[in-house]
């Protein structure tokens, strides 16, 4: 387990990273979200050591981490690594090597990796050559050369399509089902709901959420959209439900209670016939709305 605690970066009259404490689990996928300047590249630099924090630590295991446990962590930096002029297999055998690997293995696992995702053709092409989303590519391959403990990844899914974004995201499983956790920072909301086993709100350098997607929903008001076989205009008459939306027979409601909810339903079947009654689960989108406008 990779833990964070109290991690703080000051840059002149700015913190940019202010006591942050999480958690990035054995065998988890975590997504490290937050609007631009958050604090999330300087936190991931602290993780992988690039920085040093002004206070606070990080750990893996019971430990603080040491410079050999991060030369077998994966990382993909927000400035991203290759360089542009070299070919890529060569460039991925070499930095294979930088974390330990044979010759021999490292140019077959980026071999192998490069072929998985459409590059197999390309192998001695210049990075500099291939598309973005092919770069964007060979960027993750290159972090997962070498067998990696954990994997720090700054935003490995933008510019990607959405069938890379899926190959991509099953690599990473193929890390986390070996145990290895995985944190990686993304814009893409609704991609870290579907991907992450749990996500870390940040905004102005501080950890303003943090949980699986239902935890961080478990505040959100309660609200459900009814849509009836008649006019639903009754329904704003109701004690204790707020109505947000009325469009003639579909009604979005906020109920002041579970009970009251099923006491409308009741009155609602009793009243004629009810074609949907569903709970309305808010985007993560929302919640970091709400969150961070706290
Ligand atoms: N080298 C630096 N010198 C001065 N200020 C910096 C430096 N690096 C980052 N900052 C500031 O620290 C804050 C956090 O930046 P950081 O890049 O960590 O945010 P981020 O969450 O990764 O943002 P984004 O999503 O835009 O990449 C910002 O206010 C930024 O301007």
């Amino acid at each position: 387990m990779l833990g964070v605690h109290g991690l703080t970066r000051q840059y002149g009259e700015v913190r940019a990273v202010d006591g942050v404490t999480f958690e990035v689990p054995a065998g988890k996928m975590i997504g490290f979200v937050g609007g631009n300047g958050a604090g999330k590249t300087t936190t991931m630099r602290m993780i992988m050591g690039v920085l040093a924090p002004n206070a606070g630590e990080v750990t893996w295991g019971e430990r603080p981490v040491t410079r050999a446990d991060r030369t077998r962590f994966g990382y993909m930096p927000e400035e991203r690594g290759l360089y542009p002029k070299q070919g890529v297999l060569d460039q991925l055998t070499y930095l294979g090597r930088l974390h330990g690997m044979s010759q021999g293995d490292a140019n077959g696992r980026a071999k192998e990796l490069l072929e998985r995702f459409g590059l197999g053709h390309r192998l001695k092409e210049k990075v500099e050559k291939l598309s973005l989303g092919n770069q964007q590519r060979a960027q993750i391959i290159a972090a997962v050369l070498g067998e990696p403990l954990a994997l720090i990844m700054d935003e490995p899914f933008s510019g990607l399509d959405p069938a890379a974004v899926d190959q991509m995201a099953d690599l990473l499983r193929e890390h986390t089902s070996r145990g290895v956790p995985v944190l990686f920072s993304s814009h893409q909301l609704e991609l870290v709901d579907r991907l992450c086993d749990g996500i870390v709100v940040l905004h102005k350098g501080k950890v303003v959420a943090q949980g699986t997607s239902d935890e961080l929903r478990g505040n959100a008001p309660l609200r459900f959209v009814m849509t009836l076989t008649g006019d639903a205009g009754w329904v704003r008459g109701e004690p204790g439900i707020k109505v947000l939306d009325l469009d003639g027979a579909t009604v979005e409601l906020e109920p002041e209670s579970e009970e009251l909810a099923q006491r409308l339903l009741t009155e609602a079947v009793s009243r004629g016939g009810v074609r949907e009654f569903s709970r309305v689960r808010p985007s993560l989108s929302e919640i970091y709305r709400e969150v961070a406008a706290a």
